[in-house]
């Protein structure tokens, strides 16, 4: 049968290998950064202009589909999945390394569909890697496929994970209790790319056993957690229920004896929903 989001996969690969080229090419520029929840919540013109190129392009191609963009949010725009097909977009994910020129920047496209996604594309576009998946046709990077490690020892585990951007002392003090847990089981390592996106493609290509993270949000995710279950990984909730794209919490591990085990150790919290505009 044929496979009816293939021309949206297609259009999403090539729109994020030029959105890539720009991001690459600004790099060589200044980067006048601004902020936007908090001083270390940042943006530049380059998020905004590599968003909206490829808001554009889709536009031209698919005028009914829906946007949910993490600069247009940001610009007031609502952020609600719906089960229309729904471009869910990080035109930027690592926006702090692209700043500091720290060389992990993703661009981060997924797809989804009666709120299921159809396929994610995750385009590290300095170490030129494109990441794809399409829901049951498995994961590939730069066309070769994926596979999660096979280890199920969590002492025997790299677990990559992220300090985020909320400096709110309380939840600063959950985090650091979370990941004194897990380096205490004891694990061989934490690491942390400095983006979602690009963490749970180290998952889905088996450089890590797990990354887990609490106030990520939709657009860092969506791509990737598709990339990670169609390499064989698991998605679940920080409280071991099933991921919810919108509850800004995950962990994407290579099995469930790792991901429940990663759970265990987690002291979870809810920052607020991405679906809850006023408490954003
Ligand atoms: O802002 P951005 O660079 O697109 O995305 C951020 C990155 O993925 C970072 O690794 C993660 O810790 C934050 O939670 C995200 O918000
Ligand atoms: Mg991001
Ligand atoms: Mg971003």
């Amino acid at each position: 049968m044929a496979d009816v989001w293939q021309t949206a996969m297609d259009h999403a690969v090539g729109a994020a290998r030029r959105a890539g080229q720009v991001v690459r090419e600004a790099l060589q520029d200044d980067r006048k950064v601004m902020t936007k929840s908090s001083s270390v919540d940042l943006v530049t013109q380059t998020d905004q202009k590599v968003e909206q190129l490829i808001i554009q392009s889709v536009k031209e191609k698919f005028p009914t589909h829906r946007f949910i963009g993490e600069e247009s949010v940001a610009a007031g725009e609502s952020c609600v999945l719906t089960d229309a097909p729904t471009w869910i977009i990080d035109p930027i994910d690592g926006t702090t390394n692209f700043v500091h020129a720290f060389p992990f920047v993703a661009v981060s496209i997924g797809f989804s569909v009666n709120k299921q996604v159809e396929f994610g594309v995750v385009f590290s576009c300095l170490e030129d890697k494109m990441f794809t998946a399409r829901r049951g046709k498995g994961a590939f990077c730069n066309g070769e496929p994926l596979q999660v490690s096979d280890q199920e020892d969590i002492k025997q585990s790299i677990i990559a994970t992220e300090f985020g951007s909320s400096r709110d002392p309380d939840a600063v003090d959950r985090i650091f209790s979370s990941l004194r847990n897990v380096l205490c089981i004891p694990v061989h390592g934490v690491r942390g790319a400095g983006t979602a996106a690009i963490n749970m493609c180290l998952v889905a290509s088996g450089c890590v056993e797990a990354y887990y993270e609490i106030g990520i949000h939709v657009w860092d995710i969506a791509a990737g957690s598709l990339i990670v279950s169609e390499a064989g990984g698991v998605l679940m909730d920080v409280d071991g229920g099933p991921l919810d794209l919108m509850s800004r919490r995950i962990v994407a591990a290579n099995s469930r004896t790792i991901a429940e085990r990663i759970v265990r150790e987690i002291d979870a919290f809810g920052p607020p929903r991405d679906d809850e505009p006023l408490r954003r």
